[in-house]
């Protein structure tokens, strides 16, 4: 059986992204779940190939139907955009500007149907608008490449699920920005995600904002009772297994014992904090309302330790089996 044709994004070039693409890839299991084809620069992957001493053959090809499943050899469909002298953890327009080609590439190949998932290298948010692409991140910028309203970012890990109701904006912002029906249908993505995975029904808790979620109207402005208890009473109505308001930090600790199979975090550090601290290895990053897959790593471009071959490739490759996990049959 074929497996899955993956884009990889090769992401900031002046990060770490090459470095974890090329570790990734050579890895025998990741190459046994899918056909990866890297959108990126060839030459920047030699690069790294050499930092990281990862022993591969990289082979340019014209696009991803030619990729091969051998871990020896890693295809490339190179846009060249880089100059050989890119140095490393450096802030760099045109390194911003070819990461957001080499997503916008990989996403027309998805649309197309030629490849049945896209796995994302990070690129680093202020290179992209740098290089004139101002876009809060990937899962915006592919919301519009895809002609999409909404999409909600996905955190998973082995222990703890998370999925946001917003995420690239201000905490003020955020905080006026979420009302019910936001709420309503984050929730409802996210139970979807979690039935379509194969749970037949997630058991969902819904963070408040305020400390406590509110402590019964001690803290705060009554958020909760606004913006969150309506939209879960009408998920609740409609059979979904969903609790909440519940004070962020219980939720989080009661999903790591096993109590919820995903927490609706409102903000972004509300939900990214309790990941993280799980390790870096194992996050990945799932855009979910897109018509494509689209999975990612949990870290960014880590400008410290670019070029130095110490990037650890652990949630590129979970990344990649994920998008292989969930990509649709060839
Ligand atoms: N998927 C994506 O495209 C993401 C992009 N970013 C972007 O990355 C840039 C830098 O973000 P930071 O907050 O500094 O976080 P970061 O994840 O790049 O770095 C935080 C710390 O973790 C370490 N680290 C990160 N990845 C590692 C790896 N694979 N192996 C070993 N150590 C690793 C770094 O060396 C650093 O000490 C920002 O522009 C941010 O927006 C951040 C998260 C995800
Ligand atoms: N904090 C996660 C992050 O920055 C990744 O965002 P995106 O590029 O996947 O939209």
């Amino acid at each position: 059986m074929k497996t899955p044709l993956v884009a990889v994004t090769m992401g900031d070039g002046a990060g770490v992204g090459p470095e974890v693409v090329v570790r990734a890839l050579a890895d025998p299991e990741v190459r046994s779940l899918c056909r990866p084809v890297v959108v990126g620069d060839l030459r920047r992957l030699g690069d790294a190939a050499h930092i990281t001493g990862v022993d591969v053959e990289l082979r340019a090809v014209d696009g991803p139907e030619a990729a091969a499943s051998e871990p020896g050899t890693i295809d490339v469909i190179d846009l060249g955009l880089l100059p050989a002298d890119l140095p490393y953890g450096e802030l760099s327009a045109v390194a911003g500007d070819a990461a957001y080609q080499y997503v916008k590439v990989a996403s027309e190949l998805a649309v197309a149907g030629r490849v049945q998932a896209i796995c994302t290298a990070p690129l680093n948010k202020e290179a992209l608008h740098a290089g004139g692409h101002p876009y809060p991140g990937h899962t915006e910028l592919l919301a519009e490449l895809c002609g999409v309203d909404e999409v909600s970012m996905m955190l998973s890990t082995p222990t703890v699920k998370v999925i946001h109701v917003t995420t690239h904006i201000g905490l003020v912002d955020a905080i006026e920005r979420i009302d019910d029906a936001l709420v309503e249908r984050t929730i409802r993505r996210g139970d979807a995600t979690l039935r379509h995975a194969g749970l037949a029904r997630p058991r969902l808790g819904v963070c408040g904002i305020n400390p406590h979620a509110g402590e019964n109207g001690l803290f705060g402005r009554g958020e909760e009772a606004e913006k969150i208890v309506p939209a879960v009473e009408r998920c609740r109505a409609d059979g979904l297994d969903v609790q909440g308001p519940l004070p962020a930090d219980t939720a989080f600790y009661l999903a790591s014992r096993g109590d919820y199979d995903l927490i609706v975090a409102m903000y972004h550090d509300q939900g990214h904090g309790p990941v993280k601290v799980l390790g870096l290895e194992t996050g990945v990053n799932i855009s979910v309302g897109l018509p494509v897959i689209r999975t990612s790593v949990d870290h960014g471009t880590a400008f410290d330790i670019a070029g130095t071959g110490r990037a650890d490739a652990g949630s590129m490759i979970e990344a990649l089996r994920q998008a292989a996990a969930l990509a649709p049959s060839p």
